[in-house]
């Protein structure tokens, strides 16, 4: 923890203001950050100021002008992280998670058999990842050859993992969502609960303010987002054992089953994808797509329009719904018995494949008892 000290030191004189809170190591999450003493709520716990950010406008010239044409803000932050020894962030360096803290956590590492058998949605923000990496890379190596890949994708996990949403008060143009994001040192300890601390930005910089009281030497933390255990996985590189925002994706096992004339009408009614169950139900568009399956065009239609409250048809509904959920859960079955039965990647890695499958299956159980209750 003597770096922790440290830097905690070091952010300090960088105008970071740290009230009743410090770096604190949880067994399987990491750093994060405890409660050194009772925190009532609405207790502003941490300030952090521009100036203590790396940003897109921290990033030297020294840098940047080597760019040829577009790169996006997330391959200049880890481009700086490779190239910038100063001693001046050394000790911020040294708090980060190491590479094998990565290679363990982030399907972006694991080994393509593993990645084989995420769940689907997990599968979708991989497959996005590598592609804006494979971009990342090709604009940051061109302007600096001399740069090793891997140390360059530890930097770029570094900064995937741990940057704010941040638009800076000078911007002319509003960037893309993707860009909009910065290094904030100390503030990236927070570890994430589907609910935790009040994050706000403003001009001046970040705010974080306990929600509810928190008792002395408990973990703080703060919300991500309302994000499914896939978006963590693929994202972040852990999932949780309860997460209020989890849910599936039932895409796969549904639209297969439609015609292309369906798929039409279902486009333009603006309900094609994205169904989902989460922990309480199945969403509405499953309702509507289930319907345009299993009833006459013109009463689903009525349906879609507002016209029937669709309560007469609702059992065969829930019928055809309960053959989709049976089907998922034996494939998830499929999937149990192939990790179980690979023999490469870590243990760990494979563990965190089958707790996700488990937890997928739990959902899908649950959602079947709710059917024929
Ligand atoms: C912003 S950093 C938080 C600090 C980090 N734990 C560390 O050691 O520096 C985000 C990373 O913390 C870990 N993490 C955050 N919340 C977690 C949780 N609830 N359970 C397990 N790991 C978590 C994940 O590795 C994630 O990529």
């Amino acid at each position: 923890m003597e770096n922790h000290i440290e830097f905690t030191k070091w952010v300090v004189a960088q105008g970071v203001v740290i009230n009743g809170i410090a770096a604190h190591r949880f067994p399987g999450r990491g750093l994060g950050i405890i409660a050194e003493k009772n925190l009532k709520a609405g207790e502003v716990i941490l300030s952090v100021p521009i100036k203590a950010l790396r940003t897109i406008h921290t990033v030297p010239t020294e840098i940047s002008k080597h760019i040829r044409g577009k790169t996006t803000t997330h391959a200049l932050l880890a481009a700086e992280l490779c190239l910038d020894t100063s001693p001046q962030f050394d000790l911020w360096r040294s708090v980060l998670p190491s590479v094998a803290d990565f290679e363990e956590s982030l399907p972006l590492t694991w080994d393509q058999s593993l990645q084989d058998l995420l769940p689907a949605a997990a599968k979708t923000l991989l497959l996005n990842q590598k592609r804006k990496l494979k971009l990342d890379w090709a604009s940051i190596s061109t302007a600096f050859p001399e740069l090793d890949y891997n140390d360059f994708l530890y930097k770029w996990m570094i900064v995937n993992t741990r940057t704010f949403y941040y638009l800076s008060s000078k911007a002319k143009k509003k960037p893309a969502r993707d860009d909009c994001m910065a290094l904030n040192p100390f503030a990236d300890y927070f570890n994430h609960a589907s609910h935790g601390c009040t994050v706000t930005f403003a001009s001046s910089g970040y705010t974080i303010t306990t929600e509810a009281p928190i008792n002395s030497g408990s973990e703080v933390y703060i919300s991500y987002g309302n994000h499914s255990n896939d978006f963590l996985l693929a994202e972040y590189g852990f999932i949780m054992d309860s997460n209020a925002w989890d849910e599936i994706s039932l895409d796969e096992y549904i639209i297969p089953k439609l015609s292309e004339k369906q798929k039409e009408h279902l486009k333009d009614a603006r309900v094609l994808g994205k169904y989902v169950l989460d922990r309480e139900t199945v969403c509405y568009r499953t309702q509507i797509v289930v319907r345009m399956l299993v009833l006459p065009l013109g009463r689903w239609r009525r349906f879609v329009d507002g016209n029937d409250d669709g309560e007469g048809d609702q059992g065969v509904v829930d019928g055809y719904l309960e053959g989709v959920l049976e089907e998922y859960r034996s494939d998830v079955q499929v999937k149990l018995e192939a990790i179980s039965s690979l023999d490469v990647g870590l243990d760990s890695q494979r563990d965190t494949l089958k707790r996700r499958w488990s937890q997928i299956d739990i959902l899908l159980q649950a959602a079947l008892d709710r059917l024929k209750r």
